[in-house]
């Protein structure tokens, strides 16, 4: 992805080893470059949000685990290693795919081999998921062709919740890659993009990329979804997801079911877009079972955003003292899905539908 004609990636590793991101915390006012040298960095990284988005969180606890074995390899520190970046953040299972495959493959190692191991492991996980997202794109893009076809060559339409971009992933995004891949495709593409109270990722983080990227779209509350598709002005919608159930139920950022029911009330189609290591194949039944992040009040009661003086801070919104409740996530059942865009081809949102496209992983699905 490029900012102002440079090629980022969200996070990579300096020639020197330094692991970076872009502290996604002051976007779209700053970019802010930093570098995580410490696990303690690496826990507030994830916890504290200055990178977020599933497939991240996977890829920066990979290095997170990293980095602590190039200060001590012993399977203690792996071990608690695993304890502290999996406690950060509960609901991306990334998160604990990536912690999981780190162990795997530095368990069985001695000590001394550990480090460049994991080093050589995390830029992997990195690389797989820009293929990944890439290969998502050109699935999903096929879905904006069929319907810019439909229409005569007429823009598309796309409505999406939260930041399932660039940001949110190594590269390309999930969700916003059919969309990248359909503009490079010369196809006429628009964006509707949800603002996403309460920290308002669409309107920071998916707003900023769609401007860099040179993409069609205008910021929309989160409540005008419903309306839009009502009038007829949204031909699909496309979002993320931090966990997918074996049976296609779906969690992601908190308002995304309200859009799935407006969608299925006006028969927009409603497409998700997850690389497989955001399926848990040990869940069934997502609203049950999934835990849902609870963060803080003062994400509800407070905004930021930048003052006319120009620096970044937070204002007040609410009456002093108000009580906010603040679910981060909610889950949108199978039956809302009109499909799954993988990396290997999109998939009825289904235990059938995802068995046929994973049968070696979905063992759970199967029983
Ligand atoms: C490709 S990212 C998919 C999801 O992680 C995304 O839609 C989302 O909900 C991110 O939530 P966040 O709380 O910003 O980490």
């Amino acid at each position: 992805m490029k900012i102002d004609g440079t090629h980022y990636r969200s996070i990579w590793r300096e020639s020197d080893g330094t692991v970076k991101i872009i502290d996604q915390r002051w976007l779209p006012h700053e970019l802010r470059i930093v570098a995580l040298t410490n696990r303690r960095d690496f826990a507030s990284a994830i916890r504290d949000m200055w990178v977020r988005g599933a497939p991240l969180i996977g890829a920066t606890a990979a290095y997170g685990v990293a980095v602590q074995m190039a200060h001590d390899a012993s399977d203690a520190a792996l071990a608690e290693t695993w304890e502290v970046l999996h406690a950060t953040r509960p609901t991306a299972i990334n998160l604990r795919w990536a912690l999981d495959e780190m162990t795997r493959v530095l368990k069985p190692l001695p000590p001394s081999e550990r480090a460049a191991a994991a080093f050589r492991r995390a830029a992997e996980i990195c690389d797989e998921d820009v293929e990944i997202n890439r290969r998502i794109g050109l699935n999903g893009l096929e879905l904006i062709r069929a319907i810019s076809e439909r229409k005569g060559g007429k823009r598309v339409n796309v409505l999406t919740h939260c930041n399932a971009g660039w940001l949110a992933t190594v590269d390309w995004g999930t969700a916003t890659s059919p969309i990248y891949h359909a503009l490079e495709a010369g196809i006429d593409v628009h964006v509707f993009v949800d603002e996403t109270r309460p920290r308002n990722q669409g309107a920071q983080l998916t707003a900023w990329e769609m401007n860099h990227h040179g993409v069609s779209h205008d910021l929309i509350v989160d409540n005008a979804g419903g309306h839009l598709m009502q009038h007829g002005e949204i031909d699909l919608c496309i979002v993320g997801t931090d966990r997918t159930t074996a049976q296609g139920d779906v969690c992601n950022k908190i308002g995304t079911y309200l859009k799935a029911l407006a969608a299925k009330d006006n028969g927009v189609p409603f497409y998700v877009a997850l690389p497989s290591p955001t399926i848990d194949w040990t869940v069934r039944d997502g609203v049950k079972e999934i835990p849902i992040e609870e963060r803080d009040g003062g994400e509800v009661t407070h905004v930021q955003g930048r003052m006319p003086s120009g620096v970044v801070g937070l204002v007040q919104i609410s009456p002093d003292g108000t009580p906010a409740r603040n679910p981060a996530f909610d889950v949108t059942p199978a039956r809302l899905v009109t499909g799954l865009i993988t990396e290997r081809g999109v998939a009825e949102a289904s235990p059938e539908g995802l068995a046929r496209l994973f049968p070696d992983r979905a063992t759970v699905a199967a029983d």
